[in-house]
């Protein structure tokens, strides 16, 4: 691999479009981006985006661990064990992931009250091709009408469910069997145990694993049912651990839906690239750039570009090797 030559950290602290609830109310997202001068002058770019109330490490963790990971780098040594968002953020980097087109394609989002989110559906110019719709949330009832309503809505939208392991077996089966289960192509982490989730598969409903994937000791096993591996990077780690997820899922005949955690456009449009990689097939889940006011990117690589193409609005740097 092209040998690297120095390194910088920027952060950045970008206004959101709306307030949101990561383990406490954020009006912000902060993050850092690191860049590699390679020792042929190339460059690569990578974000660490650490989601609290996710990740288990924070932001200042993963830029003192980011730190010492590139130090190491630079002297020739190799990572060891990087936090997941710093592993992401390095191999992007390293490997010179593109980030040159904005992702264009993706599942849309729709999260928050019920009453608000029919309102955001009627003001949808076109019908989408597929929504992620955010359950477990309100009481069973309510949210049996709201699913009845978007599927009245939206007669031929595939709907992706997400519970965050939120519901009892008895929850999850209550909701299957009230609603009309057929535009559904799985709910990501129905049950509060995995145990129970299976439960669910071999009653015959459609399942995705997500916060499973974050465990770097976990590997999937099949079981009836279980339909996609929701890959989220920033919170799975390093590009090689993806990569054995997605190779499982190819040889298990199981979706692999790439699914962003709130990365700036940087990081974004680089899951955009491994979507494309991974699961030109599947949607993405990405529509979380919309969350984050709009924002420049460091340029694109080039022989020329420098730490003063990136907008000091936006990003500032905070350590250079
Ligand atoms: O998966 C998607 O389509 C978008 C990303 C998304 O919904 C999430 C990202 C990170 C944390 C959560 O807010 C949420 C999720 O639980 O999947």
């Amino acid at each position: 691999m092209n040998r690297i030559a120095a390194a910088n950290l920027y952060r950045y602290d970008l206004p959101l479009t709306e307030p949101l609830s990561w383990a406490e109310q954020r009006q912000q997202r902060s993050g850092a981006i690191v860049e590699l001068t390679f020792a042929d002058g190339q460059r690569g770019w990578g974000e660490i985006a650490p989601l609290p109330g996710f990740s288990q490490e924070s932001l200042a963790q993963a830029i003192d661990s980011a730190r010492y990971h590139l130090r190491r780098l630079i002297e020739g040594e190799s990572l060891i064990a990087p936090e997941p968002s710093v592993a992401f953020a390095i191999d992007c980097a390293q490997q010179q992931i593109n980030f040159a087109t904005a992702p264009t394609q993706r599942a849309m989002l729709l999260q928050g009250q019920p009453a608000d989110i029919l309102e955001q559906v009627e003001g949808f110019p076109n019908l989408p091709r597929c929504v992620k719709l955010k359950v477990a949330r309100a009481p069973l009832q309510q949210e049996q009408k709201l699913m009845q309503a978007l599927l009245d809505q939206m007669p031929v939208t595939e709907f992706r469910l997400d519970a965050n392991r939120q519901w009892s077996f008895e929850q999850a089966l209550s909701f299957c069997r009230a609603v009309d289960m057929s535009q559904v192509s799985f709910i990501e982490e129905p049950c509060d145990t995995l145990a129970a989730s299976v439960c669910l598969g071999a009653s015959g409903y459609p399942i995705a694993l997500d916060e499973h994937l974050q465990d770097p000791l976990f590997m999937p096993t099949a079981f009836e049912g279980l339909s996609a591996l929701v890959i989220k990077p920033s919170l799975v780690g390093g590009l090689a651990r993806c990569q054995e997820l997605v190779n499982w899922a190819k040889q298990n005949k199981i979706k692999v839906i790439v699914s962003a955690s709130y990365e700036s456009s940087l990081g974004t449009s680089q899951l955009a690239t491994l979507a494309e990689q991974w699961s030109p097939q599947q949607l993405p889940g990405l529509d979380t750039l919309h969350y984050l006011q709009p924002h420049t990117l460091p340029s694109i690589p080039s022989a020329d570009t420098d730490a003063a193409a990136i907008s000091p609005a936006h990003w500032h740097l905070i350590w250079q090797s």
